[in-house]
């Protein structure tokens, strides 16, 4: 496990991080969400010693992070750091040979993984030649390749399509499905809340909720309900003890005030005829966020 404890980093005046602390676990791919300079890419360069904190200390299964450590890390850069010139199998090939690794064994991981990304056309090509999305693509590989212990990736999900992202998602769940405790930033709230199993949302430099993803939604839900029917469903309105606050056609979404009068409009439905649903209203992540960032 992955713990940041008490991180605080000032650039000048500026206080970028004020005592971030939260846990990436084992095989837990942790999403890690904020807004435009909340203090993300601050503290994953922290995590991997690229940048020291003022305070507070980065620990990985008890034991404060050391350099050797680290070069089992793999590591997504915001500032993709891949060379334009070289190809894309050499280059993932090479950095995995960095990493110890026999050239055989090397270009065996460097080829298994660009094919899975989808690169298997493009391995001797130099990566300044392929489309963003593909550079993305080879970035990923160059992160994974040698098989890092622990995965920290800044906006891995960021230009690609939905068909890459579902690619990239797979190869970090089998990351994760190894035991690497994953964490990876993104913009993209609709991706996040789909794939990760843990979430962290970062504002102005502290932690604004960290937990299990689902933990975090029912902590955070509504006491709303959204009933779906093939008629119309204006009756909600009638029933004593229930508030609608959304209505269109056959779907209401109403707030009951007790179990029993949600219970007495599963009843009326059911009375009235067809029900296509009826279920809690989901609390997306988008609302998560806006709730505790405010
Ligand atoms: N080298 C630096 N010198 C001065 N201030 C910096 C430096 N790097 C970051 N900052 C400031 O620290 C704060 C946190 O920045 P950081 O890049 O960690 O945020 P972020 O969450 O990654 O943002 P984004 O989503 O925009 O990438 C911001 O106010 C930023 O302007």
């Amino acid at each position: 496990m992955l713990e940041l404890d008490g991180l605080t980093k000032r650039y000048g005046d500026r206080l970028a991080l004020d005592g971030v602390s939260f846990a990436v676990g084992d095989g837990r791919l942790t999403g890690f969400v904020g807004g435009n300079g909340a203090g993300k890419t601050t503290t994953m360069r922290i995590v991997l010693g690229v940048l020291a904190a003022d305070a507070g200390a980065v620990r990985l299964d008890g034991r404060t992070v050391t350099a050797t450590d680290r070069r089992r890390f793999g590591y997504m850069p915001e500032e993709r750091g891949l060379y334009p010139k070289m190809k894309v199998l050499e280059q993932t090939v090479y950095l995995a040979r960095l990493h110890g690794w026999s050239t055989a064994a090397a270009r065996r991981n460097a080829t298994e993984l660009l094919e899975r990304l989808g690169l298997e056309e493009r391995l001797d090509d130099t990566v300044e030649s392929l489309s963003l999305g593909n550079q993305q693509r080879a970035q990923i590989a160059a992160a994974l390749v040698h098989r890092p212990d622990l995965l920290i990736l800044d906006e891995p999900f960021s230009g690609l399509d939905p068909m890459a992202v579902d690619v990239v998602q797979g190869v970090l769940a089998d990351a994760a499905a190894q035991g690497a405790p994953v964490l990876f930033s993104s913009h993209q709230l609709d991706v996040v809340e789909r794939i990760c199993d843990d979430l962290v949302i970062i504002a102005d430099g502290r932690i604004a909720a960290a937990g299990a993803r689902d933990a975090l939604r029912e902590e955070h839900g509504t006491a709303r309900w959204e009933l779906l029917t093939g008629g119309d469903a204006g009756w909600v309105r009638d029933v004593p003890g229930v508030e609608v606050v959304g209505f269109d056609g056959g779907w209401a979404l109403f707030e009951p005030e007790s179990d029993a009068s949600r219970q007495a409009v599963l009843e009326e439905a059911v009375r009235r005829g067809e029900v296509v649903s009826f279920t809690r209203e989901q609390t997306t992540l988008a609302q998560i966020f806006k709730e505790v960032v405010q």
